[in-house]
């Protein structure tokens, strides 16, 4: 089933304008690693639209989230693209990239005690991301300060601006950092375990906060956790990461419902329901990859409960799923798989759908592999 690639994508039955964040093949090599810290990742969030970014610690996630703010890992190589509404950040320097961190996107991180000065008042931290977005006048600034505490759902406001951060609850302070985030009016929101650290009445709270806040907005909300249940409950999409690469890209729905990728099926086995059972819960065996370890195959065949001997000179790809469209898992053990694969044997060279890249060419390499090869481009 063919979709229509460009402004109208509609990705595993996501947005239909232009996408606020696109990532599109990146891959990042850094000195001394044995493999990519992110391997041809792919993904974009649009408008109003909530993209999960799900996996274990180490596999990404927070390198691809930073990637949007032009935060690369020193002496990082950058090859692909990632482009928030419309512009290159890879290419921004100086003042433009610092107005993109400053304008575009907001981060919202787990701990909010890291993004406030412990000394200074909640008010000076919310005047201070409003005059970084031209409201420097000190009394309109207040006032507004004030609206934005009211905004995220704190009590009492007026108060709260003249208080510190050891005199609020880990859930306030969220919802002060949230509002910090607000108050620059991103397009795009990415939250890095913004919940986690939270119990889970007041997780329900942020994540209601967060899901109003992007509806009213038309914001773009990149979710990343390492919880499965709770990506798939809360997104519209959900990506899952492995080793530094995109492994399943599927509707929320769908992948809960019917995950194709054996490393997911292992998350949503290993992680307790929302209900807070725990029954039945079984670990995946082995750890994921380092960054030490030069990779060969599937990465995650030696962890994979199916995988063959063959799992092992297989090069991953993103493997379309009939009859969703835009939806993709890396297995190639997916009858999917196979159908591509005997495409290619006997074509030598075809079109193939890469979700989200549009119309890639694959090839056929000497040794029987394939290989897509997405529009590229090399950054420092
Ligand atoms: N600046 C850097 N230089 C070298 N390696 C890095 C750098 N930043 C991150 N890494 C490595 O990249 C890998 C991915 O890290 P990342 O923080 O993106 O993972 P994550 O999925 O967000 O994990 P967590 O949930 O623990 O935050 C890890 O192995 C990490 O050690």
């Amino acid at each position: 089933m063919t979709e229509t690639i460009g402004t109208t994508a509609s990705p595993a039955g996501g947005y239909t304008e232009r996408p606020l964040l696109e990532i599109d093949g990146l891959t990042l090599e850094v000195p001394g690693a044995a493999r990519p810290l992110l391997a041809d990742v792919t993904l974009s969030v649009g408008p109003g639209e909530v993209v999960g970014l799900v996996g274990e610690s180490g596999s990404g996630k927070s390198t691809t989230a930073k990637a949007a703010l032009g935060l690369l890992p020193d002496e990082a190589r950058a090859t692909g693209s990632v482009r928030v509404d419309g512009t290159e950040v890879l290419e921004l320097r100086g003042e433009e990239l610092r107005h993109h961190r400053a304008r575009t996107v907001a981060m919202i991180h787990q701990d909010p005690r890291a993004a406030l000065n412990p000394v200074r008042r909640v008010g000076d931290f919310l005047t201070e991301r409003l005059a970084l977005a031209g409201l420097t006048d000190r009394g309109a600034a207040r006032e507004r300060a004030v609206e934005l505490l009211a905004a995220v759902g704190l009590s009492a406001p007026e108060r709260r601006v003249r208080q510190r951060p050891h005199e609020l609850s880990g859930g306030m302070l969220q919802r002060v950092v949230i509002a910090g985030a607000l108050a620059l009016d991103p397009r795009l929101l990415l939250a890095d375990e913004a919940t986690s650290a939270l119990d889970v009445t007041t997780q329900a709270e942020i994540l209601d906060l967060l899901r109003r806040l992007r509806a009213e907005g038309d914001t773009g909300l990149l979710f990343i956790t390492h919880d499965l249940h709770l990506a798939a409950a809360y997104c519209d999409r959900v990506l899952v990461m492995y080793a530094g690469r995109i492994v399943e890209h599927r509707s929320a729905e769908r992948l809960f419902a019917d995950p194709r990728h054996p490393y997911t099926r292992g998350l949503l086995e290993c992680s307790p329901s929302l209900e807070g059972t725990s029954a039945g819960i079984r670990p995946i065996p082995g750890r994921p990859p380092s960054l030490a370890d030069a990779l060969r195959g599937c990465p995650f065949a030696p962890r994979c409960a199916a995988a063959e001997p063959a799992c092992e000179e297989w090069t991953p790809r993103p493997v379309p799923l009939e009859a969703e469209p835009g939806a993709q898992a890396s297995c190639r053990r997916l009858p999917e798989a196979r159908t591509t694969e005997t495409g290619l044997r006997e074509g030598g060279t075809v079109k193939t759908r890469i979700p989200e890249d549009g119309l890639a060419e694959a090839r056929l390499l000497e040794s029987g592999a394939t290989e897509s090869v997405p529009p590229r481009r090399s950054h420092r």
